[in-house]
């Protein structure tokens, strides 16, 4: 029978850069420093979905001070390969935080264009104090200034999938951090850039 569903190349030939293990133990390590900084407090971790699902889940429980989760979700329009640099919220938080402690939670800071907008829109609500925590920051390719207080890893220029990161929204579930790479004939049928922010895969 023929299958007409677009063919992904498979993760396991496909190069590790930070394991299971190894962002386990970033993770503990952030926890720690976050426990540390927030020694008394309660906090409110906002993830944007869906990437961050997965790092603010294990995130939250290498924290030890008390915190709640609320989540984000937002959009940019575009050219496809480009980025507007539009971002819209789709999403706001469920509960106040005003006046409270509130850490911006992210899998990847990459352009800055979405937490740059997330950072203002969650100031307009008078949060105590406003902190951005993200698993991977990319320098390389930031197209407005934008600084986390918490980064697991920095890494280069290159795309990456895996613990909650997608390539066409694949791949999300694996345990380990891979750099994307394409070299397979089958992946034809699919978009290669996302839908939102301007990512495109050469391949
Ligand atoms: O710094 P930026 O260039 O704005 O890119 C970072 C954003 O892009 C990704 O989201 P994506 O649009 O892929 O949505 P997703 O989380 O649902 O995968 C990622 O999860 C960040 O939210
Ligand atoms: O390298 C990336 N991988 C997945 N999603 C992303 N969003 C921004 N950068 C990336
Ligand atoms: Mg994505």
């Amino acid at each position: 029978m023929a299958n007409s569903s677009p063919a992904f190349p498979r993760a396991s030939g496909m190069e590790v850069l930070f394991s299971k293990t190894q962002i386990a133990e970033r993770v503990r390590e952030i926890g720690a420093q976050i426990s540390a900084d927030y020694e008394g407090k309660s906090i409110v971790l906002i993830g944007v979905l869906k990437g961050a699902a997965i790092f603010l889940s294990d995130l939250a429980r290498a924290i030890e001070v008390n915190n709640t989760f609320d989540f984000v979700a937002v959009s940019s329009y575009g050219p496809a390969k480009m980025s507007s640099g539009i971002v819209k919220l789709i999403k706001d938080i469920d509960n106040p935080i005003e006046g409270k402690h509130v850490i911006l939670v992210e899998d990847i800071l990459d352009t800055g264009l979405t937490l740059s907008y997330l950072r203002g829109m969650m100031l307009q609500h008078k949060p105590a104090s406003l902190k951005i925590a993200t698993c991977l920051d990319k320098p390389a390719r930031r197209l407005v200034p934008m600084d986390a207080d918490y980064v697991g890893f920095q890494i280069p220029n290159q795309f990456v999938i895996g613990y909650g990161m997608d390539y066409a929204e694949q791949y999300r579930n694996l345990e380990d951090i891979r750099i994307f790479s394409d070299n397979t004939t089958q992946s034809v049928g699919f978009q290669k850039n996302r839908s939102r922010s301007s990512h495109s895969v050469e391949g």
